[in-house]
């Protein structure tokens, strides 16, 4: 009964690979502060960064939150379509084209809108000057997603829409020797491109193994996979919980508050998406003040051995949540 409440809350992170070890540190950078962005409710979010006993950094609430309350919502730092939805989500947002009024491109991706196209201009200029097709074979044929985000946070710092730091204060994976030696050949194609596209060294001179090896090792720990319930927030209220299994997972996306959540395999927050690739952190229970907020990654219905198999292998951690520490 538990397993299945739970298993429906959760929310799935992807697992691209399965051979990460635990990390032995955790990234002592300055935690972030609890920014509000544009779509989160009135007021800055209550909640705050800090370090907790035993997993690193997490996030905690600063008062009382009642039982399915909007926490906050984020914005990603960057999302890309999976290769196989490209023609049918939006290019930036992730929302899906109904085809009445979506800025459909001679590159055979669309926007959902001005706002979209407008705000994705430059790094989708930049993106669209390149041929990206033996990047994106090498993806599709090998299955990866997070390369994706890779490419197009490269595009975004050309265009000067993101820092080359911007994802360094995330926990990065240990990456497994196996793992680099196929990360030399997606940094390998994914230069040449650059190259090809006649771009002055200066200007991809960040573009280096170490960047590309740095900003996968964090995606991995910290990309969503983005399922879109696709119905409004106040419908989503009224629904029965079966009804929010019915998601669809259209692309993946890197948030920077959302990445501070630790694991529970009985969590007391969930993360959703209802139209775009903004997340929503919103309470299943009632969460006093100082408690910290735990999001689940994985589905939460498995058996004790298979969720701490899958959380050691895919995430690098021995989980230490009271349900794995209870024996259930
Ligand atoms: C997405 S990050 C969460 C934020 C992270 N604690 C930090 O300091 O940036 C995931 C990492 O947090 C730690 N973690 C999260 N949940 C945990 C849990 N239930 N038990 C032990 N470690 C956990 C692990 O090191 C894991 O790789």
């Amino acid at each position: 009964m538990l397993a299945s409440r739970v298993r429906r809350a959760c929310s799935l992170r992807s697992v691209e690979m399965l051979h990460l070890r635990r990390l032995s540190t955790v990234n002592d950078r300055t935690p972030p502060s609890a920014a509000p962005d544009a779509s989160s409710p009135a007021g800055p979010p209550p909640v705050r960064v800090a370090i907790t006993e035993t997993a690193g950094r997490g996030v905690f609430t600063t008062r009382s939150i009642g039982s399915g309350e909007l926490i906050h919502s984020a914005e990603p730092v960057v999302c890309h379509p999976s290769v196989d939805d490209l023609p049918a989500v939006c290019y930036s947002c992730l929302k899906a084209l109904d085809g009445s009024e979506d800025r459909r491109t001679a590159a055979g991706v669309a926007f959902c809108g001005e706002r979209c196209m407008g705000r994705s201009k430059g790094s989708f200029e930049v993106e669209m000057g390149i041929d990206f097709s033996a990047y994106h074979d090498y993806c599709r044929s090998h299955g990866l997603k997070y390369p994706l985000l890779v490419k197009r946070l490269a595009c975004m710092v050309l265009a000067g829409e993101t820092r080359v730091e911007c994802l360094d204060v995330l926990q990065p994976a240990y990456l497994p020797m196996g793992m680099i030696v196929q990360i030399e050949e997606e940094f390998a194609l994914l230069k040449r491109a650059f190259k090809a596209a006649g771009l002055m060294d200066e200007r991809i001179a960040f573009l280096t193994k170490n960047w590309y090896t740095g900003i996968l090792s964090r995606i991995r720990i910290n990309a969503f996979r983005v399922e879109i319930i696709g119905r409004s927030y106040e419908s989503l209220l009224s629904m029965a919980a079966a009804s929010v299994e019915a998601e669809t997972a259209v692309g993946n996306a890197v948030y920077m508050l959302p990445s501070f959540y630790n694991h529970d395999c009985d969590p007391n927050t969930h993360i959703i998406w209802l139209e775009s690739a903004v997340a929503r952190l919103k309470a299943l229970r009632e969460i006093q003040p100082g408690e910290e907020l735990r999001i689940c990654y994985i589905d939460a219905s498995l058996g004790r051995d298979a969720r701490r198999a899958l959380l050691y292998q895919g995430f690098g951690f021995q989980c230490n949540c009271p349900r794995c520490l209870s024996g259930d």
